[in-house]
């Protein structure tokens, strides 16, 4: 069983969030505290400490007290590049991965991510998620992968490539279907942070 001790926790609000306006979104007050802060919350419990990976508003991020990490390249690569850095500083065997705009994360992600990376030899679980009507959407950004994975997407991202799922094809990898839509519901526009906030009261 792969235990909270064994996980470290990797919330990616590194982005551009130009949906946003460009403002920095994981500063953004939902219920009136900045949004990482949901995330940390809901994190927190599942793994043994926390990495905040951040391009910009360090000092405001390093006042929850875990380390900030930058993405090496400047140039905004997207969700791997943190992932890199994330593997980089990881000193647990396994790595969790979530964005900073998903504030009702599951609160099973590492438990049922574990299960099925330990239960299938697999060396990458990602979630995905069920609508109500049943269609399955894979949400990529979470992630629970074997911390060894560093190499590997080093040599990925040589190449080039940065899509996600197209790394995910490389190892041995899996998805673990959450049934609830609204715990991977995600912040990208001032009207999704309204609704969301009316949904979560
Ligand atoms: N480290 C890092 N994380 C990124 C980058 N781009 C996106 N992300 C993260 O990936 C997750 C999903 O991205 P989006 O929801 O599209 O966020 P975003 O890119 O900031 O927003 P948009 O610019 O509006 O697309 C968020 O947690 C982002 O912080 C990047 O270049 N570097
Ligand atoms: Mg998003």
């Amino acid at each position: 069983m792969i235990t909270a001790n064994q996980i470290t926790g990797l919330i990616l609000a590194g982005g551009r969030a130009q949906r946003m306006g460009g403002i920095d979104k994981g500063l953004i007050p939902f219920h009136g505290k900045p949004l990482i802060e949901a995330a940390i919350n809901r994190l927190k419990p599942q793994v043994s400490t926390i990495l905040i990976n951040a391009n910009r508003s360090i000092t405001k991020y390093s006042h929850y007290g875990y380390p900030v990490v930058m993405d090496e390249t400047p140039d905004f690569s997207g969700p791997l590049a943190g992932f890199s850095v994330g593997l980089k500083h990881c000193k647990t065997p396994y790595l969790l991965t979530s964005p900073c705009d998903s504030p009702l994360l599951p609160t099973d992600l590492a438990e049922k991510m574990g299960a099925a990376l330990e239960g299938n030899d697999l060396e990458l679980v990602f979630a995905s998620s069920q609508e109500d009507g049943g269609k399955i959407w894979s949400q990529p950004v979470f992630c629970l992968m074997r911390s060894n994975l560093q190499e590997s997407l080093d040599v990925f991202l040589s190449k080039g490539d940065l899509k996600i799922d197209r790394w995910f094809t490389e190892l041995r990898s899996g998805t673990v279907v959450f049934e609830s839509p609204l715990a991977f519901a995600n912040v990208n526009t001032p009207e999704e942070l309204t609704a969301l906030e009316k949904v979560s009261q």
